[in-house]
């Protein structure tokens, strides 16, 4: 990670976790984490819609230093779309972050370059903090393509934006081979995306934009790898699945990617 960008370490919940056992998860995470580790590192959990009023509850009434955001919003803002949820309503609940094209929501969901693009600019629109995922099938990896494939993700997803919108957003690279599997690319494999990432990003604003924007890693990461991959020049943190469901486990890569001590 360089210099002036401070590390981020959010934890994307997915499907998991009620809204009691969120409060009970937070609440773990916040007693493992004191407040010195917050001047070196964010730490933000990303639970599922229902949980997130019950989060901001606990986080402003313990006055707590971690933030939360969504998984996913609707790329309008209000109106008759049944089952969305509109970036107005997130920026409400005090979300900072929300993730916008994860590898499921393209995957399962159908949602292309251009509908994670509108999402970005809603997320943008209400003040929020979008986390723009991209990421390569094994196929495209075993064919050797994988800087390509993400380079020409990443600006069809960011297409149009102004450079002040840009560095406004946070980046995670995650493989989808390296999602859910245990599998995680090595630390070179991470850097090499990433750092072809902030290249197309000083191409899509400028070099000075581009240096301030975080760019995360996730798939399979957890705190035996987050030191390594953490220690890359162009990985400025990490985006966690299944270690973010586990407070000690969490906690600890959050304090890893502090530069330590361990709680
Ligand atoms: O998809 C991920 C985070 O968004 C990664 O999930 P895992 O850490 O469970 O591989």
């Amino acid at each position: 990670m360089a210099g002036s960008r401070k590390p981020l370490i959010a934890g994307n919940w997915k499907m998991n976790l009620n809204h009691l056992e969120a409060i009970a998860l937070v609440q773990k995470i916040a007693f493992a984490l004191p407040a010195k580790y917050f001047e070196k590192v964010d730490v933000t959990v990303i639970p599922p819609f229902t949980d997130i009023r019950s989060v901001q509850t606990v986080v402003d009434g313990d006055k707590l230093l971690l933030t939360y955001g969504a998984q996913d919003l609707s790329e309008h803002d209000s109106g008759a779309y049944t089952g969305e949820i509109s970036g107005a309503f997130l920026a409400k609940l005090g979300c900072t972050f929300v993730v916008v094209g994860h590898s499921e929501r393209r995957t399962m969901h159908g949602e292309t370059d251009e509908v994670v693009l509108a999402k970005t600019k809603a997320a943008l629109r209400h003040g929020l903090t979008p986390i723009v995922c991209i990421g390569e099938h094994l196929d495209v990896r075993e064919a050797g393509n994988q800087v390509s494939h993400n380079v020409e993700q990443l600006k069809a997803s960011l297409a149009g934006l102004s450079a002040e919108e840009i560095g406004k957003v946070v980046v995670a690279y995650e493989p989808v081979w390296a999602i859910g599997t245990g599998r995680v690319a090595s630390a070179q494999d991470a850097q090499e995306v990433c750092g072809a990432v902030r290249t197309a990003l000083a191409e899509l604003a400028d070099d000075a934009t581009a240096a301030t924007v975080r760019v995360l890693y996730g798939g399979s990461v957890n705190a035996k790898n987050v030191g390594d991959l953490g220690a890359q020049p162009d990985v400025d943190g990490a985006l966690v699945g299944g270690a973010s469901l586990k407070a000690d486990e969490f906690a600890t890569l959050s304090a890893i990617a502090a530069g330590g001590p361990l709680p």
